[in-house]
């Protein structure tokens, strides 16, 4: 070959790769970090600030955001199909009855189709937006990928068979983690949620019985008597049931490792939690992360990837909501 040909091939072959490979990696549908980088550059300020505007007038959007994206991954992958409206759609299942923070995520919505119509998701608001909502009650900032699309169902039949009761048994969760691609680790690390948060009295009266003066007693011998008896008074029979009860006794407001220290001192609020520290598979990883909060910021960050990327969307799969309350068509 002459000598002056051989300038060319090498730089033409990267190239070519290059544009092989953006083409391969969109076609079948990856997330990328930043993937909002040119398209919307300030898609993921917008919903910050969305979450933390609406977190200062009203202090309970953090853990409302946080239940929402796991409601959502689990049933149908991380599409927003919890936010459709309609006859029979998820939110009509009683296990969503008590999900909140839609509106937060229609709000940074609306200020993104006005700034970069039809570019971004619902699926990411909702991602980003409990990835927010973490960092905002102190617990660590993490870089999650993006370009999930919004999904076309949403189904109410769907929720029951994929979302965790907290009567489950060890077994049950484990399976029903495993459905969805998360090991028996995740699922410790990302019940770590309910170190912030509320919960409605009915969710954990299955811990207690019912005398026959209708006096309520502890049958869970996993709970703690004192923390028991103070369940007991702000949650009597008579309870409006829309009384709530923090989760994490301690530091409802704070995303920290209470929540394992809590076990530990069997105040796991829901008889879900205490299982993690009864259960041999996984009571040393409990007394682990009580001790390091470290390690549980660590482990949360890849655990929190895990779970937002369950079952997504990309490339030319589902659509790009105008509103997220419905699909386009
Ligand atoms: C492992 C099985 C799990 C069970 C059985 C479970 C069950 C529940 C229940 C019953 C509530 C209270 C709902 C109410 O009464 O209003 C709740 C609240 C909550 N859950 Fe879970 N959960 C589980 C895992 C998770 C995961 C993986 C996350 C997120 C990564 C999460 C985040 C939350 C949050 C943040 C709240 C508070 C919601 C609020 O303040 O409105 N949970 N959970
Ligand atoms: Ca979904
Ligand atoms: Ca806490």
């Amino acid at each position: 070959m002459e000598k002056g040909a051989t300038a060319f091939p090498f730089p033409i072959a990267v190239s070519c790769l290059f544009i092989v490979f953006i083409l391969a990696t969109s076609v079948s549908g990856s997330l990328f970090f930043n993937f909002y980088a040119a398209s919307c550059p300030t898609a993921e300020l917008i919903v910050r600030n969305s979450v933390s505007s609406s977190s200062s007038s009203d202090p309970s959007i953090p853990g409302k955001l946080l239940r929402l994206v796991f409601h959502d991954c689990f049933v149908e992958g991380c599409d927003a199909s919890l936010m459709l409206l309609g006859n029979n759609t998820e939110q009509s299942d009683p296990a969503n009855r008590s999900i909140g923070g839609f509106s937060v995520i229609e709000s940074a919505k609306r200020v993104l189709e006005f700034l970069c119509p039809g570019t971004v998701s619902c699926a990411d608001i909702i991602a980003l937006a409990a990835r927010d909502a973490v960092a905002l009650t102190g617990g660590p900032m993490i870089q999650i990928p993006t370009g999930r699309r919004d999904g076309m169902v949403s189904v109410a039949s769907n929720v029951r068979r994929n979302i965790l009761d907290t009567s489950f048994t060890m077994d049950e969760m484990i399976n029903r983690f495993s459905n969805k691609g998360l090991s028996l680790f995740d699922l410790v690390i990302l019940s770590g949620a309910h170190t912030i948060g509320t919960a409605h009295c009915s969710s954990f009266r299955d811990r207690f019985q019912q005398d026959s003066k209708g006096k309520l007693t502890l049958i869970d011998k996993s709970l703690d008597s004192s923390y028991a008896n103070e369940l007991m008074k702000e949650c009597p029979l008579s309870a409006s049931p829309s009384v709530l009860v923090n989760n994490d006794p301690e530091t409802s407001m704070v995303f920290d490792n209470q929540y394992y220290r809590n076990l530990i001192t069997n105040k796991g609020l829901f008889q879900s939690d205490s299982a993690l520290l009864s259960d041999n598979r996984t009571r040393r990883l409990v007394e682990d992360l009580a001790k390091d909060q470290q390690f549980f910021f660590q482990s949360w960050g890849q655990s929190f990837l895990k779970l937002t990327t369950i079952g997504v969307k990309t490339g030319n799969e589902g659509e790009i909501r105008s509103f997220c309350a419905s699909t386009n068509a």
